[in-house]
C-alpha cells in the first residue's frame, strides 16, 4: 500500500459516508466523528433494518443522503419524520434510497471524501467497489469484500485508496511505516483466541451460540464474534493481510495474544519486531482509517504502564482450530476459492445461531463446500465472484440440509 494522501483541501472537514452506520463499527464511527466535528462531517448514512436508530442518526448528523435495506423509501421517510419530530427538527429532507442496492448507491454518493464500509459479509462487495469507483478513500472494516473479491477489488483501487480499519491491519499498516517493503520478513497477526482457547475438538462440539458470543475482549456484531470463536476471523484476516500488503501467505502467521492489546506486529529482516499496542477500542483504528494517513488526537485511551500487567503469547493450536490452514490452502488454490470459503461460513454461522448445527459443523461445512468446488474457467470479474458466492451458499445449504 503506498501513501497517497486523500486529504481534502486544508481547513475543510473530511466528509464521511458510513455504510452499516447502525452496527458496531458504524456507531463507533459516528462516535469518532461526533468527538471531532472540526475534522469530520457526515456525508451519507446507510443502514440495514434498524430504521429507528438510522433515523435518529440521520436527524442528528443531517447527511444529504440516507439509505436502508428496507423495501420502500416511504418507510424510511416516515421513520426520519418521526425522529425529526421527536428532536424538534424542521425542514430536514435528505435524498433517500431503499432496498438491496441502497448501500451501493449510498457508497457511490459523489459529495464524500471517505467511505467507512462497516457492513457485514459478502453484501459489502458492491458498496466497496462503488466507493472505489467514485474515487473515495475506502476505510475498510468489511474485510469480506476484499477477501472474496481479491484481485477483482484491488484492480479498482488506486495506490493508497484502501485504508484498513480491521484492528490487526491498522496495526500492521502502522508498523509497516518503520521499514521498506523489501525489509519485511513476516507479518504476525494477533488473535485473542476467542472464548474457546484451550478447548479440545470434543469440547468444541457442544458449545452453544451464547457461549460463542462471549468474546473475551471485544464487543462486536454476531458474525465477526462467531468467527472469532471458530478462528475463521483469523483465517479471513491472514488473507486480508496478504491482499492489503502483498506479503506471501507463508510469511503471515497468527499468534494468540489473549489480552488484545498488541494488535499485530511486523518482523523485519534485521530481527526487529515492531508492534502496535493500545487497549482494545475500535475507535482508534476507525479514526485513523477515516483520517488516513493522519492520526486523530484523543481518538482512544493509551495503555497505562503505571500498574503491573502481563502480555502473553501462545501458538495457535492448529490441530483443533483448522480454519487458518484451510483458508491459506483455499487462497492459494484460485482467485474464487475464498468466495466459497466465506459464503459457506456465512450460511453455517446462521444455521449455528438458528440451533440447526453444532459449532464444529461450521468449519466442516466450509471444508466440504471447498472440496465440492471447481472454479469456473473465466476471467475473474465481479459477476464471477457473485456467481461463486451464490453457488457456495446453495452448496452449503445442501450440505447442512443433508446433515453436516
Ligand atoms: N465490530 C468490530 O469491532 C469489528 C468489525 N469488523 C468488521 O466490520 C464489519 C461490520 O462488523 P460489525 O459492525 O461488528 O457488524 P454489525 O452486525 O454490528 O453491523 C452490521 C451493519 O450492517 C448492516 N446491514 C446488515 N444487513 C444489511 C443489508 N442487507 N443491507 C444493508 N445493511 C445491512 C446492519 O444494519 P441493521 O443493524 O440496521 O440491520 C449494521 O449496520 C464486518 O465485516 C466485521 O468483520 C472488523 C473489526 C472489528
Ligand atoms: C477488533 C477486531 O479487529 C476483530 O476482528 C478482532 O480481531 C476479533 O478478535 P479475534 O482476535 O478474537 O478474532
Ligand atoms: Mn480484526
Amino acid at each position: 500500500m503506498s501513501t497517497k494522501d486523500f486529504s481534502p483541501e486544508p481547513g475543510r472537514p473530511r466528509r464521511v459516508t458510513l455504510i452499516g452506520s447502525t452496527g458496531s463499527i458504524g456507531t463507533q464511527g459516528l462516535d469518532v466523528i461526533d468527538n471531532a466535528p472540526e475534522q469530520f462531517s457526515v456525508a451519507a448514512l446507510s443502514g440495514g433494518y434498524n430504521l429507528e436508530l438510522l433515523a435518529r442518526q440521520a436527524v442528528k448528523f443531517r447527511p444529504a443522503v440516507v439509505g436502508s435495506a428496507v423495501d420502500s423509501t416511504q418507510e424510511l421517510a416516515d421513520a426520519i419524520a418521526a425522529a425529526a419530530q421527536e428532536a424538534s427538527v424542521h425542514g430536514y429532507a435528505p435524498e433517500l434510497f431503499a432496498g438491496p442496492r441502497a448501500a451501493t448507491e449510498v457508497a457511490g454518493f459523489a459529495d464524500a471524501d471517505v467511505v467507512l464500509n462497516g457492513i457485514t459479509g459478502a453484501i459489502g462487495l458492491e458498496p466497496t467497489i462503488a466507493a472505489l469507483k467514485a474515487g473515495h478513500l475506502l476505510a475498510l472494516a468489511n474485510k469480506e469484500s476484499l477477501i472474496i473479491g481479491g484481485q477483482v477489488v484491488k484492480q479498482f483501487a488506486a495506490p493508497g485508496q484502501i485504508a484498513p480499519v480491521d484492528s490487526e491491519h491498522s496495526a500492521l499498516a502502522q508498523a509497516l511505516r518503520s521499514g521498506t517493503p523489501d525489509e519485511v520478513a513476516k507479518l504476525i497477526v494477533t488473535a485473542s483466541g476467542g472464548p474457546f482457547f484451550g478447548y479440545s475438538y470434543d469440547q468444541l462440539r457442544d458449545v452453544t451460540p451464547q457461549q460463542a458470543m462471549a468474546h473475551p475482549t471485544w464487543d462486536m456484531g454476531r458474525v465477526v464474534t462467531t468467527n472469532s470463536a471458530t478462528m475463521v476471523n483469523k483465517a479471513l484476516e491472514v488473507i486480508e493481510a496478504h491482499l492489503l500488503f502483498d506479503v506471501p501467505l507463508d510469511r503471515i502467521e497468527p499468534v494468540v495474544h489473549r489480552q488484545s492489546i498488541i494488535h499485530s506486529m511486523v518482523e523485519f529482516i534485521d530481527g526487529s519486531v515492531i508492534a502496535q499496542a493500545s487497549p482494545p477500542d475500535m475507535r482508534l483504528p476507525i479514526a485513523l482509517g477515516i483520517n488516513w494517513p493522519h492520526r486523530v488526537a484523543g481518538a482512544a485511551t493509551a495503555c497505562d504502564f503505571s500498574t503491573a500487567s502481563s502480555w502473553t503469547f501462545d501458538p495457535l493450536d492448529e490441530s483443533v482450530f483448522t480454519a487458518v490452514k484451510l483458508a491459506k490452502q483455499a487462497a492459494a488454490a484460485s482467485g474464487t476459492h475464498m468466495a466459497v470459503y466465506n459464503a459457506a461460513n456465512e450460511v453455517a454461522v446462521d444455521a449455528f445461531h438458528d440451533g440447526k448445527i453444532r459449532f464444529t459443523d461450521i468449519v466442516e461445512t466450509i471444508e466440504r463446500a471447498l472440496d465440492d468446488y471447481t472454479p469456473v474457467n473465466a476471467e475473474p470479474s465481479v459477476e464471477v465472484v457473485l456467481e461463486t458466492d451464490k453457488w457456495a451458499r446453495a452448496r452449503a445449504s445442501k450440505i447442512l440440509g443433508a446433515g453436516a
